[in-house]
C-alpha cells in the first residue's frame, strides 16, 4: 500500500514547532515533501541555524513517528537553515544596468554534465561515479559532484571518507580517489546525521559546491543530481553554465515515464539534453553469463528516438556492478576487463568524442 501525501501531514501536524508553538506544517517548516513508494524524504528549513538543537529532537520524533506508519520503509529528514538577510538593494538611480546573476561559469571547469533520473534508485549515482573513473581512464581531467541532497551516496561508492579541509575559512578543497576529483555534501555531515548546514539553505549548499570548492582544472564536472525535478537542478541550471543532461533509466515503464518528466524540465530549463543511458537494461547471470531482459527491454531506444535524442548506452544488471560500488571501487576500476566495466568505457569515449567530456 503506498502511503499518501495527507497521511503524511497528518502526522507531521501532531507535533510542535517549539519556537512558534504552531504544528510543523502550520508553521511551514515542511518543504520539499516528497514521497515514492514506501519512502518520505522532506526538508525542515528553519529561520535560523540557532533554532537547529532546539528543532533537531522534533525532527527526530517526527521521523520515529513516520516510520512506524503502514507501508513507509524509509524517511529522510534535513534539518536546513535560511541564509543571512540580503544586503538592501542598491538603489542608486543614473547608473548602466548591471547584468542579473545568470547561469556562470565554474573557474576552471570547461564543461559541467549533470547526471539526472526522473526516479530515485533507478542507477544514476552508479553511472556518475563509473563515468566518472571512466572519462579519468581515458586521461580527461574529471570533477564528480554529489548534489544528491536526499541520499548523498559518491563518497561509498568512490571510497572516500573524512571532512574536506578548508585551510582559509572559506574554499573548500575537495578530495580524490581513483582519477577523480570529488566533493558531496555527504563529506559535509556525518552519515545517518541531520544536517543543519553551516551556510545557507538547501539550494545555496549547491551554489557552495560549485563556487567555494577549489575544483581546480578540470575537462568535466560531473554532477549527481537528486532523483526527480526540483530545487537543486532547476538552481544548478540558473546558477552554472551547464553543457547538457545525460538522463539515467531503468527499462520499466513507469520510470521511462518519470524520464520524461526529466527530459521535459531540462527543455524548459533550456538545458541540452546529451543523451539517455539505459541501466539495468539486460540481467546478466553471475554464474552462467546467461542474458535476460528482465524488466523488458529497448524501452529507453524507443523513447530516445521518439525524442530525438541519443541512447548513449544500455547497461546490464549485474551483480558485480553492486558489490563494487557498495565496496568504494566502482567496476570501471575494479575490474576494468569486465564487460560491464566496457560498457561505461564506451559511453566515455562517445562522449569525449563529441565535445561533451
Ligand atoms: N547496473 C547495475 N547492476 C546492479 N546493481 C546496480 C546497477 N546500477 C545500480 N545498481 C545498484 O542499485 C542500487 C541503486 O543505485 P544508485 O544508488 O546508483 O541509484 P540512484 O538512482 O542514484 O538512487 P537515488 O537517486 O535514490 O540515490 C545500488 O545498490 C546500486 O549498487
Amino acid at each position: 500500500m503506498s502511503i499518501s501525501r495527507e497521511t503524511v501531514l497528518a502526522e507531521l501536524r501532531k507535533f510542535e514547532d517549539p519556537f512558534s508553538k504552531k504544528d510543523l506544517v502550520s508553521a511551514d517548516l515542511v518543504r520539499a515533501l516528497t514521497i515514492e513508494d514506501g519512502s518520505i524524504r522532506f526538508v525542515m528549513e528553519v529561520a535560523e541555524q540557532s533554532q537547529g538543537a532546539a528543532l533537531e529532537p522534533v525532527r527526530a520524533a517526527a521521523v520515529e513517528a513516520l516510520e512506524k506508519l503502514e507501508g513507509v520503509e524509509k524517511v529522510t529528514a534535513l534539518l536546513t537553515a535560511h541564509s543571512a538577510p540580503k544586503p538592501p538593494p542598491d538603489l542608486k538611480i543614473g547608473r548602466h544596468p548591471t547584468q542579473s546573476a545568470g547561469p556562470a561559469k565554474v573557474p576552471g571547469v570547461d564543461r559541467i554534465v549533470a547526471i539526472a533520473s526522473g526516479k530515485g534508485g533507478v542507477g544514476k549515482s552508479t553511472v556518475s561515479a563509473n563515468l566518472a573513473v571512466a572519462l579519468a581512464a581515458e586521461g580527461r581531467r574529471v570533477g564528480l559532484l554529489d548534489a544528491d541532497v536526499y541520499g548523498p551516496s559518491q563518497p561509498r561508492m568512490m571510497g572516500i571518507s573524512g571532512r574536506p579541509a578548508s585551510p582559509d575559512g572559506k574554499t573548500i578543497l575537495p578530495l580524490r580517489n581513483h582519477g577523480v576529483t570529488m566533493m558531496s555534501i555527504g563529506l559535509m555531515t556525518k552519515e545517518d546525521e541531520a544536517v543543519v548546514w553551516r551556510g545557507p539553505m538547501l539550494m545555496g549548499a549547491l551554489q557552495q559546491m560549485l563556487g567555494q570548492v577549489q575544483w581546480g582544472q578540470l575537462d568535466v564536472l560531473l554532477v549527481d543530481l537528486p532523483p526527480g525535478t526540483g530545487d537543486v537542478q532547476m538552481t544548478l541550471a540558473q546558477k552554472a553554465e551547464v553543457t547538457g543532461a545525460i538522463v539515467v533509466s531503468t527499462p520499466q515503464d513507469i520510470a521511462l515515464l518519470d524520464a520524461r518528466k526529466a527530459l521535459n524540465m531540462f527543455k524548459k530549463m533550456n538545458v541540452p539534453v546529451i543523451g539517455m543511458i539505459e541501466n539495468m537494461s539486460t540481467h546478466i547471470c553471475t554464474n552462467c553469463g546467461h542474458e535476460e531482459h528482465i524488466f523488458g527491454h529497448g524501452g529507453a531506444k524507443a523513447e530516445a528516438e521518439k525524442q530525438g535524442l541519443e541512447l548513449l548506452g544500455e547497461i546490464p544488471l549485474h551483480l558485480d556492478i553492486r558489490l563494487a560500488a557498495d565496496g568504494g571501487a566502482p567496476i570501471v576500476t575494479s575490474k576494468p576487463d569486465s564487460r560491464e566495466a566496457q560498457t561505461y568505457r564506451e559511453i566515455a569515449r562517445r562522449l569525449i568524442a563529441d565535445g561533451k567530456a
